[in-house]
């Protein structure tokens, strides 16, 4: 039976929104076969027309399903060589203080922990709703957000063994290899989050979030400059612009992902530094390219395991436990008893 204290990932992570960059297509992939009846026609239509073309379509897809088998190993192999060969910058933003933070967003927590606390009252301080239900709100000042961005290059300098958050960004970095889980990002979601989250999504677990994803997303002329529409494999997501200067590369937001809206009928949010967008994750959104500069944001994906134990909202499935390590993808055995699937992967 599984651990009931730990977090597990859902076994679609091996099959389920495999991302093709080429095609810009997200896909599902279970054998050639399956693969070949419900996507080969689509592909075509967006110019993938050679064998060649589909050789390396698939040998991308195996690509990643490797890269997914090995994730837990391979971070545990990174956390450890970072411990051992990484020497911070700036080890002051590893743990969170009260002065880091924006007076408006300690001043709108505060209003939150009150008894009295609605969300028409919150939202009369955090003023601007950017996009239906996306809030945009100071949430660190702007020495902590130049001393985290000096504190990242000078990681990504160091040469030391980076862990990518995604396939669709390749220049930014998992922040729990780092150490930045337990005195910087659990303490954000748990003390200074949470309280507003749960008047604003009390719907999607805002009100239970027990764990997360943290990562950085970077974008720079000669490297990515944008990303793709999507939805996050999270319940409330906080997206914080920490730097440095840039242009362009605003936020979109689309309906949720039941309802896709093409990318026209999309609102766009900007990134102001020092500020946080804060949504739902399953609200889709992407990020048009950068013109200039170099733009650095926090990502954090917040899960409740009561939310998804429910329903996978990756693969809209009841979630197949696997073994993982840390926070994995935030589901629990709780509730599953002596019927708990799990799978050592
Ligand atoms: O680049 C951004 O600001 C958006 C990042 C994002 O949506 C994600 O990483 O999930
Ligand atoms: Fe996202």
């Amino acid at each position: 039976m599984c651990d009931a204290a730990a977090f597990y990932r859902c076994r679609c992570i091996f099959t389920d929104n495999i991302f093709i960059k080429d095609y810009n297509l997200h896909v599902r992939f279970t054998s050639e076969r399956q693969f070949r009846a419900e996507y080969q026609k689509v592909l075509r239509s967006l110019g993938c027309t050679t064998d060649a073309q589909l050789d390396a379509v698939f040998e991308g897809m195996r690509a990643e399903v490797h890269r997914r088998r090995s994730l837990s190993v391979d971070s545990a192999e990174r956390t450890a060589a970072i411990r051992e060969q990484y020497k911070p910058l700036h080890s002051h933003v590893y743990k969170l203080q009260e002065a880091d933070l924006a007076p408006e967003f300690l001043q709108a927590v505060k209003y939150c922990l009150n008894s009295y606390a609605t969300k028409e009252g919150l939202l009369k301080l955090i003023e601007t709703e950017a996009a239906p239900r996306v809030y945009r709100f100071p949430v660190f000042t702007k020495e902590f957000c130049r001393d985290l961005t000096e504190e990242l290059e000078h990681f990504e300098q160091s040469g030391a063994p980076r862990g990518k958050p995604n396939t669709m960004n390749n220049y930014g970095i998992l922040l729990d290899e780092l150490g930045f889980d337990e005195g910087l990002i659990s303490h954000l979601r748990e003390l200074y989050l949470s309280p507003i989250t749960s008047l604003l999504y009390p719907d999607c677990g805002g009100k239970q979030l027990d764990s997360h994803k943290a990562f950085v997303v970077k974008y720079a002329m000669h490297e990515d400059l944008d990303l793709t529409y999507h939805y996050d494999n999270a319940e409330v997501t906080l997206n914080v612009s920490l730097g440095k200067d840039f242009i362009d590369g605003n936020l979109y937001f689309g309906d949720m992902r039941q309802v896709p809206l093409s990318e026209a009928e999309c609102v766009e949010v900007e990134h102001h530094v020092s500020q946080g967008v804060l949504h739902r994750g399953q609200q889709m959104h992407g990020a048009l390219p950068i013109s200039a500069g170099v733009r650095w944001n926090l990502i954090v994906w917040m899960r409740s395991s009561q939310e998804r134990n429910k329903m996978c909202p990756m693969c809209s499935k009841k979630p197949t436990l696997v073994e993982s390590r840390g926070f994995a993808d935030g589901f629990t055995a709780s509730g599953q008893g002596q019927n708990a699937s799990c799978i050592l992967e």
